[in-house]
């Protein structure tokens, strides 16, 4: 079983090592000179590293457009022949030039460290908080000297102070990822400077310091206690929802990409190893199905079964297990390509050849797993790919081994699942397992393989019926129109294939996958779909209808990772 790492946000505090988070560039690339060590920890913390510089570089840009614009203001009201002297004007651009220096670090193409992110962070905010406590210090002092009432001054600086202060509260809170201890301890700080600098103001007027005894203060500290605690758990909530979607995203070893599409047991990504940096698919349970003890236990044998395949034309099963949060997964190789149903939906039917090349894979793979004792049960054309392996096209891969089941001969009970459902798809069921006349074997799979190459051969079911009920009733009592009632180029001998495997009762078919092959070997059109044929037909495709290649992972860019929604 793997588990996810757990890595939070939240390590971004100094418990982080400056080793681990490995330094990026501007781009969030990584820097050449990053350490060796464990690749999975240094790869998350190289995340976080890069989240703190991205929200860090927000946040001071803000704070530097918020300097000019009041330094604009200033200007515009101070007296030309006070500009010179003005202090508090110098301070003002002063800060700005700071703040702008910052941005000029951020932006650069820095590979900063973690530890040296968090000393920009105290600069950034540091020079902020300094000018607002001078700031706020001189009209202080200015206003007790010349109002000379404690009130007035408290009446004016703690309306000043509270706005500036929240403002800088609540953009710590917003911007800088962090545990809510760190965040506590820094917005603390931004609490207790105007309450400071109030204290110092009066204390050097020669004010006796009863600020307690003032609403203003009081006023003035409530809102700023406030703010604080709204920006902690705000940071809080932010740090949750963050984890989710790095958790959402990083399932045990594995990076997701983005969404292949989704069955009724679960969702399939396209995701990196992160160490092997192999893509591959990870299948992960529905969120909706993760309670469901049938749906677990159909999930694990499908894998489980697949895994102890190895035929070359079924999925090969790379890893299995679950999350901390009891997601469960497997991952499989990635199958560029398309499913025979997406094949035949996007582009029509197939010529005999194709159909023949195949099908005559499908029957090698199914020759494996009926050696062991498999019945796959669920063979549809939605659950074969015609896959890119190896720089071979049409290469035929088996999957979905959801429904396996051990070939025990029961008699006497259709194949139903524990909700008394009907297992398999209607339009691919073979007659026995709809009647329970007897219990799916080997020729079961035989007859959904003919129903396949009906599809295949047609671009329509053997039934087509409004309802599944329906189309379940034909299989047992209605008889196969041949296909070449609908399309006059469909070869007798293959033909007589599928109406053999299409044939009601099971004795009346291929008695075994190997037979199917021979047979299919045997048709004029064999070997007619060749290696060339198949790479020239994905060649025509239009790219932007080609599916991924085999390397698909290395073309996405960082940004189109994909938000797992986890329902
Ligand atoms: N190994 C793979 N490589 C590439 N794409 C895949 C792979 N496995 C599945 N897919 C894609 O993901 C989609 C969903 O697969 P999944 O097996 O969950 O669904 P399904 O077979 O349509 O549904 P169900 O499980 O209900 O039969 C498929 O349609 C297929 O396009």
């Amino acid at each position: 079983m793997v588990s996810d790492t757990g890595a939070t946000p939240g390590d971004l505090d100094d418990r982080v090592s400056n080793r681990l988070a490995a330094p990026l560039s501007a781009s969030g690339q990584f820097c050449p000179m990053l350490g060796a060590g464990n690749a999975a920890s240094t790869q998350l913390s190289a995340e976080n590293l890069t989240l703190l510089k991205v929200r860090l570089k927000a946040a001071t840009l803000l704070m530097f457009i918020g300097f000019i614009a009041f330094l604009v203001l200033d200007l515009a009201y101070t007296p030309v022949g006070e500009i010179e002297s003005d202090t508090m004007l110098t301070s003002h651009v002063l800060t700005t030039v700071g703040m702008g220096a910052f941005c000029l670090l951020l932006w650069s193409r820095w590979c900063p460290t973690l530890c040296q992110l968090r000393k920009v962070e105290v600069g950034v905010f540091g020079l902020a908080g300094a000018y607002f406590a001078w700031e706020q210090f001189d009209e202080a002092c200015l206003c007790i000297q010349h109002a000379g009432a404690m009130k007035v001054f408290l009446t004016l600086f703690a309306a000043d102070a509270a706005v500036e202060w929240v403002t800088l509260i609540y953009l710590y809170g917003l911007f800088i990822p962090n545990t809510w201890k760190r965040a506590a301890v820094a917005t603390g700080l931004m609490v207790a400077a105007p309450v400071a600098v109030t204290v110092a103001a009066a204390a050097t007027r020669g004010h006796p310091v009863d600020l307690l005894s003032h609403g203003e203060f009081l006023w003035m500290l409530l809102w700023l206690i406030m703010a604080a605690v709204a920006s902690v758990y705000g940071s809080h909530k932010i740090g949750d929802l963050r984890r989710s979607f790095v958790n959402a995203r990083q399932i045990g070893s594995y990076a997701l990409r983005k969404k292949l599409g989704e069955g009724g047991m679960g969702e399939v990504y396209l995701a990196e190893h992160r160490l092997l940096k192999r893509p591959c698919a990870v299948k992960l349970i529905r969120r909706d199905r993760e309670q469901d003890p049938e749906a677990i236990a159909r999930f694990e044998s499908e894998v489980q079964a697949a895994a102890q395949l190895t035929h070359q034309n079924t999925i090969e099963i790379y890893d299995y297990g679950h999350t901390d949060s009891g997601t469960f997964y497997y991952a499989m190789e990635y199958l560029p390509g398309l499913s025979l149903q997406e094949l035949v939906e996007r582009y029509g039917r197939l010529p005999a050849a194709r159909v023949i090349h195949l099908l005559k894979q499908v029957a090698s793979a199914l020759e494996e797993a009926h050696a062991s004792g498999l019945v796959h049960r669920d063979i549809k054309p939605g659950n074969i790919f015609a896959a890119q392996r190896g720089g071979v096209h049409d290469v035929a891969k088996l999957l979905d081994f959801g429904l396996v089941k051990t070939a025990l001969p029961t008699k006497g009970s259709p194949d139903l699942t524990l909700d008394g459902a009907l297992v398999g798809s209607p339009l691919y069921a073979p007659p026995e397992t709809v009647t329970g006349d007897q219990a799916a074997d080997s020729r079961s799979d035989i007859y959904s393989l003919g129903a396949v190459a009906y599809y295949l051969l047609t671009a329509q079911p053997v039934f087509v019926e409004s309802k599944p009920i329906k189309a379940l009733f034909a299989h047992v009592h209605q008889d196969v129109v041949p296909p070449s009632t609908f399309y006059d180029d469909i070869p007798t001998d293959l033909e007589a294939i599928v109406m053999r495997c299409l044939a009601k009762t099971p004795q009346d078919r291929f008695q075994s996958a190997v037979e199917l092959e021979e047979a299919l070997a045997a048709c004029d059109d064999a070997g007619a779909w060749t290696t060339a044929a198949a790479r020239s037909w994905w060649a025509k495709l239009p790219p932007e209808s080609a599916p991924d290649s085999e390397s698909a992972t290395e073309d996405l860019p960082e940004a189109t990772i994909l938000e797992v929604q986890m329902h």
